[in-house]
């Protein structure tokens, strides 16, 4: 970590210049007296609700999370009963020239567990633990559910929020990485929501965490999961496995753009391959053993003349069984919990490749609930409103030095099909 004595949400330290609440008000000012008095003397019932209106406000402004009313997890989606599985399919794909086929191969996936995905389950697992580390922190903020693609729809989730009183929300997306994908998508959905809203009267401002690959919650935990999963196959086998990690893979050109629009591109490999690298790093020395690593990637999709991130996870393990390694752990950093992609691309097809190939291969666990990750996702969001208030809060990193923006550069990660306004950005 570069800076491990900085925990902005630590509550024991003082906090430090710039992290204190702003003394303002949400609405921008002084509360005013109940409205329609007309300068006749208050009633006492008036009166009642004034002084409970001022309650609220200073209660609203004492908490580390102000300015913003709630956390809004805000996800892919995914269908939940076989009824659902076309709908959420042509909704992901709208337009985007996915191939007949690749869409009843990927339903056939989805059929093969009852027409239902673990990944709506699995985040209203991490909405309750996000709201019982808050609860733990003394933060009373509730925790929203929003997804891009299926129930419950981010518009919705905000309509409700907007219904009970609230202006201001916190992102925090179920993606740690940048590229058009898992960051910008997000932002243009974001932005959708927030225009849908605005077309009904509505004015909610919804902001979001940096991109997390690099924060110590992400990146440690993933740094302790994959050192136990090598730990428990040395024990067990006697031989230090090789460590295959493995992410979404991605049209080139979407690989080439991703990054800050500074033209260096790649941003999203680099990212993966740094943390494997790191990771790969921490487990050799943990286990003082030299461990051998890969970056590989799963899903591909679109038409096969498109050429996307290779080497594909299954001719990975093709080509390291060749070589003579025996025992993989095969280590998922590129996802936050264990969906659709996690149990059909690697636990059925990267599973069957290995046991085709008597390979010994242990899938380790995505980061999920996790304690240091929930915990994480908390300090982000206390650094991301420190930044709303005005203030330069720490922002730790491992690996490197170099966090992502929260609010994202002009042109970053592109969208390279049409132009669509991005929430949570300058452009
Ligand atoms: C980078 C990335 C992440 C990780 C970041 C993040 O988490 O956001 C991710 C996550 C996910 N992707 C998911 C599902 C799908 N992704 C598709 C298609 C695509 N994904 C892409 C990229 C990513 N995808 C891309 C470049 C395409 C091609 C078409 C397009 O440009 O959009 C398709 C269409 C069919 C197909 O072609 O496979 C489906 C059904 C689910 C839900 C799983 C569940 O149900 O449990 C999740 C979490
Ligand atoms: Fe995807």
């Amino acid at each position: 970590m570069s800076q491990p004595t900085a925990d902005p949400s630590d509550p024991g330290r003082p906090m430090p210049d710039g992290l204190a609440p702003e003394p303002v008000t949400p609405g921008g000012g002084p509360v005013e007296p109940a409205a329609g008095t007309g300068g006749t003397p208050a009633t006492a019932a008036e009166d009642e609700v004034v002084a409970e209106l001022e309650e609220s406000l200073a209660e609203a402004e004492e908490h580390d999370l102000f300015p913003y009313q709630a956390v809004v997890l805000t996800s892919f989606g995914g269908p939940e009963a076989p009824e659902e599985v076309m709908p959420f399919l042509r909704r992901v794909t709208g337009g985007r020239g996915i191939p007949d086929e690749r869409l009843a191969e990927v339903a056939e996936h989805y059929h093969h567990f009852g027409g239902k995905s673990p990944i709506n389950d699995q985040n209203r697992a991490l909405v309750a633990a996000l709201q019982e580390e808050l609860q733990r922190r003394g933060l009373t903020l509730p925790v929203l559910f929003g997804n891009r693609n299926s129930e419950p729809f981010l518009t919705d989730t905000v309509r409700d929020a907007h219904e009970e009183g609230m202006t201001r929300l916190l992102s925090i997306t179920t993606s740690a990485y940048s590229c058009y994908s898992s960051c910008r998508q997000y932002r243009e959905d974001i932005a959708a929501a927030v225009d849908a809203l605005a077309t009904e009267g509505r004015t909610v401002d919804v902001d979001k965490i940096r991109q997390y690959w690099n924060h110590p919650g992400f990146s440690r935990a993933n740094a302790r999961i994959v050192t136990e999963g090598a730990r428990q196959m040395m024990e067990r086998t006697g031989v230090a496995p090789h460590l295959v990690f493995v992410t979404h893979s991605l049209p080139l050109a979407m690989d080439e753009t991703s990054g800050p629009g500074d033209e260096e591109g790649h941003l999203y490999s680099r990212q993966h391959l740094e943390l494997s690298a790191a990771v790969a790093e921490e487990v050799s020395a943990t286990l003082g053993t030299e461990l051998g690593h890969d970056l590989t990637y799963c899903s591909r999709s679109g038409p096969p003349s498109q050429p996307w991130l290779e080497p594909d996870v299954n001719d990975h393990l093709r080509e390291l069984a060749g070589r003579g390694v025996r025992h993989v752990v095969l280590a998922p950093i590129g996802f936050v919990s264990d969906h659709m992609e996690v149990v059909f691309d690697l636990d059925t097809e990267a599973v069957e490749t290995a046991e085709e190939l008597g390979l010994d291969l242990l899938r380790v666990p995505t980061v999920g609930t996790d304690p240091e990750f929930v915990s994480g996702l908390v300090d982000l969001a206390l650094e991301r409103a420190a930044e709303a208030r005005g203030g330069q809060p720490v922002r730790p990193t491992w690996p490197g030095e170099r966090p992502r923006p929260s609010t994202c550069l002009p042109g970053c990660c592109p969208n390279l099909r049409v132009d669509r306004r991005a929430a949570c950005g300058m452009d």
